[in-house]
């Protein structure tokens, strides 16, 4: 299956598990992920979303996101495939991998 179609259900449930350990959450009013960072300062937090503008770049795979301060809250899903893939999910863990790294 490409990256870009919609999960199906029982790999959607497992790599969904893993997420949600993470702290991400499925938002009920549309198909995709979010989650709310908090960092030390501002020059964390943008520095943390530097490192993921430039890997979304690269992905062609943009989040969309809100940055307040020390706070950075991210949705994730594929507007081209009208709702949550594998590149939302291979974002994620990028993601994650970056702000464990801050
Ligand atoms: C034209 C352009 O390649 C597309 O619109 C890409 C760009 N970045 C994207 N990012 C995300 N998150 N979802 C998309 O469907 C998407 N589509």
């Amino acid at each position: 299956s490409s990256d870009a179609q919609l999960l199906a259900a029982e790999e959607r449930n497992q790599v969904m598990l893993d997420l949600k350990a993470a702290g991400w959450s499925e938002l009920s009013e549309r198909d995709a992920i979010y989650k709310e960072f908090s960092f030390k300062n501002f020059n964390q937090a943008f520095g943390f979303m530097s490192r993921v503008a430039l890997q979304a770049e690269k992905m062609n795979h943009h989040p969309e996101w809100l940055n307040v301060y020390n706070k950075v809250q991210i949705t994730l899903t594929s507007h081209d495939s009208g709702g949550l893939t594998k590149r939302d999910v291979r974002l994620a863990k990028f993601i994650e991998k970056v702000a464990a790294s801050v």
